[in-house]
């Protein structure tokens, strides 16, 4: 028999213990032997009066099944303190600071106005639901609008904001500049952008800045772009043929950015130059919307060094025009600009800040509709067809044909329909952002002063509406009947005040490369329904890799 301690276990841990003890540190119980174990047990429990061990085997056994549980309650506690305790405490705290950035961000609701804000939520603290925004992309919003609907709030980039979708809603946003809403680009897009940009400016300056643009986009200055932007689009869709394989979008950027690069800013590169500028721009463009963190390694501030060295090389055009003058034939965007500075308008900062914008705004867009012009034209052959017959009827089928003007391509109704409907399918601008100045209402709920608005473009239209019926189809044609009504179902460009400066310069590009294509050469495309990515401008995951040849 062991000799028991001098004061019986009272609770769980002490009769746990006890028995621990008496399995760790005595060789005269042998542990095999449970009724040895739970005769030592009993003896140091029962009550001094009650008389036997052996005559108590009830008790034994009720004791059996009450150390069982002993052990097993032991082993959980453990179980809970060393395991569950750390995996279930960052797990709490996480759900509940996701509660209180929820309250937080709602109570920077207006507080004078009686309506609830919209569906919706905040995402992770700080962070909010940028992380998903840029991992997803598309799916993103798309998964928002089958929840919530057409109107949702969300915290991206920084900011609490209200997505806003549906032409009539989005129209009272863009028509509401200086009044409701002023424009509002995540930090990140300001900075990139600079405070000389049309985007980073409000008010008179805005009306200011773009007025000076109208210049450069005049129809006189159209019918001098329109040989150059032709001349260009030539060689390279000649460039392409002689290639046969090529990835299209990468070839999309590189004709568009030289476009854009000749014809606004007046710069002749070589390949060399032309890569490494375009390099740049890469990193340019694929942080404009990246967390407002100057942080090395992170996407702002490797932007910001991209930004420094394109405005160097906007600078040498500059300083190089004001001692030569223009060494074009035609006048360049820029010196357009410069012009404007004469009077006083712009200052060389500004001129600056407006050409990269204008790089920005001009190069990317238009590449990402010319793909799309290439993906549909390759989906839709019939569209092809009836380009070409147009063509015949302008005796403009030939590809030697001289250059071409202004006023036929104006003319040129279907042409000019295929690519409002490129641009209507896959929007190369998603939307926009702005500012609320004063708190309003949509659709029963309050959007904030102090908040961020996004339009949705592309949302807008995917959803189609009463007069674009099935908008995911590709249908030049149903422009024919909704002409009039155009802004009813078309924002592809924005309007109001921030409407898009460069529309009829994009327009001309797209339809001299649309026009070039179709009678010069036929191609192929090894995947018709690639997976798009949005950021920062639609294109195909795989760069669409396509096979040109020359039509003859
Ligand atoms: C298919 C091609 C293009 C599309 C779809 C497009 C679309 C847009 C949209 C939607 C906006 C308004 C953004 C907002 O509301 O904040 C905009 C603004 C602007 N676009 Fe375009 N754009 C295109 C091509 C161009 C080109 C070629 C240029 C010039 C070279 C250009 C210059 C601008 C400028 C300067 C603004 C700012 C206007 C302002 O803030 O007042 N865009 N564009």
């Amino acid at each position: 028999m062991v000799n028991c301690p001098k004061t019986p276990p009272h609770n769980i841990n002490t009769l746990v213990e006890s028995l621990l003890y008496l399995k760790l540190k005595t060789n005269k119980c042998d542990m095999t032997d449970s009724s040895i174990f739970i005769r030592y047990n009993m003896e140091c429990l029962i009550p001094p009066n009650c008389s036997s061990l052996t005559e108590n085997n009830g008790v034994i056994e009720e004791f059996n099944t009450f150390t069982t549980v002993f052990f097993v309650q032991f082993a959980l506690v453990r179980l809970i303190k060393e395991l569950l305790i750390p995996l279930i405490t960052p797990v709490l705290l996480t759900v509940i600071c996701c509660h209180l950035w929820e309250v937080y961000n709602d109570c920077q609701r207006d507080s004078k106005s009686n309506l609830p804000l919209p569906p919706g939520g905040y995402g992770f603290p700080v962070f909010g639901e940028t992380l998903g925004f840029l991992i997803q992309g598309k799916a993103f919003f798309d998964k928002r609008r089958e929840k919530f609907g057409t109107l949702y709030k969300t915290h991206l980039l920084g900011k609490p904001t209200i997505r806003v979708i549906g032409v009539q809603n989005v129209k009272r946003i863009l028509a509401g500049e200086n009044d409701l809403v002023t424009a509002q680009w995540p930090t990140s897009t300001k900075l990139l952008l600079g405070d000389g940009s049309l985007t980073g400016s409000g008010g008179n300056i805005h009306n200011l800045r773009k007025k000076a643009l109208f210049k450069a986009f005049s129809n006189t200055a159209l019918e001098e772009y329109t040989k150059v932007v032709q001349s260009i689009t030539k060689d390279c869709i000649e460039h392409w043929c002689t290639k046969r394989n090529i990835l299209a979008h990468q070839e999309s950027k590189s004709l568009t950015f030289e476009i854009a690069c000749r014809v606004l800013l007046g710069i002749k590169m070589n390949k060399v130059e032309k890569t490494e500028l375009l390099g740049h721009f890469d990193t340019f463009l694929s942080n404009l919307f990246s967390l407002p963190m100057q942080i090395p390694g992170l996407g702002l501030y490797k932007g910001l060094k991209a930004r420094t060295v394109l405005l160097n090389k906007i600078g040498e055009c500059i300083q190089k025009k004001e001692k030569h003058g223009s060494c074009d034939a035609f006048q360049d965007a820029l010196s357009l600009l410069m012009d404007m500075s004469g009077t006083g308008r712009l200052s060389v900062t500004e001129i600056k800040d407006v050409g990269l914008e204008l790089l920005f705004a001009g190069h990317e867009t238009t590449a990402s509709a010319t793909v799309t012009i290439i993906l549909q034209l390759t989906k839709n052959k019939d569209v092809v067809s009836k380009i070409e017959e147009e063509l015949k009827s302008f005796g403009l089928s030939q590809s030697n044909y001289g250059d071409l003007n202004l006023e036929i391509l104006n003319k040129m109704k279907y042409l000019s329909n295929v690519v409002k409907e490129a641009i209507r399918i896959t929007p190369p601008i998603g939307g926009g952002y702005r500012k609320v100045l004063k708190t309003f209402e949509i659709d029963g709920y309050q959007i904030p002063e102090g908040w961020t608005v996004a339009y949705s473009i592309r949302d807008t239209h995917e959803l189609g509406n009463e007069l674009v019926l099935n908008p995911d189809k590709f249908e030049p044609d149903r422009w024919d009947s909704l002409q009039r009504r155009d802004n009813e179902h078309f924002l592809a460009f924005g309007g109001g005040r921030r409407g898009c400066a460069g529309k009829q310069f994009a327009l001309l590009i797209l339809k001299i490369f649309a026009l070039e294509i179709v009678r010069s050469c036929q191609w192929t495309i090894s995947n018709i329904n690639p997976r798009m990515k949005i950021l920062p401008v639609p294109h195909p995951a795989d760069d669409l890799p396509a096979t040109f040849t020359r039509k003859d």
